[in-house]
């Protein structure tokens, strides 16, 4: 069965090149490579031997080579792979050797092995091998030529092997990075439910011993800065949330607060103000109970923001763009296929906040990106720009589709009921600047082309949808 050469999407015109200049050498130079495989074979045990020697004796080789490995494993294989650099003949058993190489840079990958050691092996191996010409007793012009084809076939193995094991490492890396950022995750969502729990533990603790006899002072019981809690919002959190020092310093007030309370409480024990321990506990109580709600909502505010979700309306956020946005230029060019930005801006918005309260606008802002999400195609990205701003990017459109799905969702949200207060019915109108992407590798651009628009339509006096003139605003660069 004929080997065909896997085409993946890494696959470029340079790699080609590379095999079929070996695919070419292995063809052109069997004579000579029969003669080289003639003086080289028999010592390929030989130059194992040698070669493991030398690579034991360098450090940090020892976790991938030990002596035992070695002796059973590595050294039959490395004698055999020696025997296979002179093999190939047909294009497809150059196929195959090159397949193989690859398979060798993938396990050199998997454990992760440093790539110094590998070119170290190569090095000797070519030493090795050139001493064998040398002594041999190849003709002057053949010697020149055996040396140069040894070298050359030893080059593209390295090449080969070098290339995967770089493709598999980062590879590696990107799951290893993510892992670690879901580790991240799931390590804060335990911690935050221990906490919690922590939290009514230390409580309930206090609680108990203010009506115990004999009465513990003060002094002997453990205050909320000892606490689990405690320690964690005055260690951890700060060096975990760096962005959010706001939440930080909210829960850190806290923390006094909650321990005011407790010594208010002691007081009151210690004087007998039944009454007012009774409305301090309440307090206690409360204190406690928000800064535990506070606690989880904000972590999970801090992992939506983490993941790339605008907490509120569950869109994706800012963080996304550049990364959707340079794969939309990528396929976009290699498709030819041509994609627009919509940046949609809510009109007055600030009036449906000051009339009606932030939470009503928050409730619009949800149905909002509802109503653009449900009325996109699959395919395309919804995101929550800023305050009242979305993005939309519609892949694989034209303007004039693209303008015309911008009218849609216009006339969309003019015409939906939104409810405040979930009960009176309520209207707003929307403004869209459309732009279309002409190719700029910076998307930046596209966007700063929907965002002129954008301004237009708010400037022709709102609830209506502008195309970005590209021509004018995007004059010519030298990028
Ligand atoms: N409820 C709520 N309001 C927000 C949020 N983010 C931003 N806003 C508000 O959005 C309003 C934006 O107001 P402006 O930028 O003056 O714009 P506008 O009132 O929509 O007027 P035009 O855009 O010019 O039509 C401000 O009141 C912000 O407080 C949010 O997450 N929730």
């Amino acid at each position: 069965m004929p080997v065909v050469m896997p085409h993946d999407d890494k696959k470029t015109v340079l790699r080609e090149i590379e095999q079929e200049r070996l695919v070419e050498i292995y063809q052109h130079s069997q004579a000579l490579i029969r003669r080289v495989e003639a003086i080289i074979t028999p010592s390929v045990e030989r130059i194992a031997d040698l070669f493991y020697t030398e690579m034991l004796t360098i450090v940090g080789a020892q976790p991938f080579l030990n002596h035992a490995l070695v002796d059973t494993r590595l050294r039959l294989s490395l004698a055999e792979w020696i025997k296979q650099l002179f093999l190939p003949q047909t294009k497809e058993e150059v196929y195959l050797h090159i397949q193989r190489q690859r398979e060798v840079g993938n396990i050199h990958a998997r454990i992760n092995i440093p790539i110094y050691l590998v070119h170290h092996g190569i090095r000797v191996l070519k030493r090795e091998c050139r001493q064998l010409l040398i002594d041999s007793n190849l003709e002057r012009n053949e010697m020149a030529t055996a040396l140069s084809l040894v070298e050359e076939l030893l080059d593209y193995s390295s090449f080969l092997i070098n290339e995967s094991y770089f493709n598999d490492i980062i590879i590696n890396e990107r799951s290893a990075q993510a892992l670690r950022m879901n580790t991240i995750n799931q390590g804060l969502a335990m911690d935050c439910e221990r906490l919690r729990s922590l939290l009514f533990d230390w409580l309930r603790r206090i609680l108990t011993s203010l009506y115990q006899t004999p009465a513990p002072t003060l002094q002997q019981l453990p205050t909320i800065f000892s606490s689990d809690f405690g320690l964690w919002v005055t260690y951890k959190a700060e060096l975990l949330f760096i962005d959010h020092q706001q939440e930080v310093d909210h829960l850190k007030a806290q923390l006094i607060k909650i321990n005011e309370l407790v010594k208010q409480a002691i007081t009151l024990r210690d004087t007998n103000s039944i009454i007012e321990l009774g409305a301090t506990i309440n307090n206690l109580n409360d204190a406690v109970t928000h800064s535990s709600w506070f606690l989880s909502s904000f972590i999970n505010h801090a992992l939506e923001m983490e993941s790339g979700r605008d907490p509120l309306t569950h869109l994706f956020n800012r963080r996304y763009i550049p990364t959707i946005m340079q794969r939309a230029i990528r396929i976009s060019a290699t498709q030819n296929a041509p994609f627009c930005i919509l940046l949609l801006d809510i009109d007055f918005f600030k009036k449906v906040n000051d009339g009606w309260g932030h939470d009503n606008g928050d409730a619009i802002l949800i149905q909002v990106g509802e109503l653009l999400v449900t009325h996109v195609r699959a395919g395309d990205f919804v995101f929550r720009y800023g305050g009242e701003e979305f993005l939309v990017l519609l892949n694989d459109i034209n303007l004039d589709t693209a303008t015309h799905i911008a009218e849609k969702l216009r006339l969309l949200i003019e015409k939906h009921t939104f409810y405040i207060n979930k009960t009176i019915p309520f209207t707003i109108t929307t403004s869209i600047g459309i732009a279309l992407h002409e190719g700029h590798p910076d998307y930046s651009v596209v966007i700063s082309q929907a965002d002129g628009a954008l301004y237009q339509a708010k400037e022709k006096g709102r609830n209506r949808i502008e195309v970005a003139n590209n021509l004018l605003s995007n004059p010519p660069t030298t990028a």
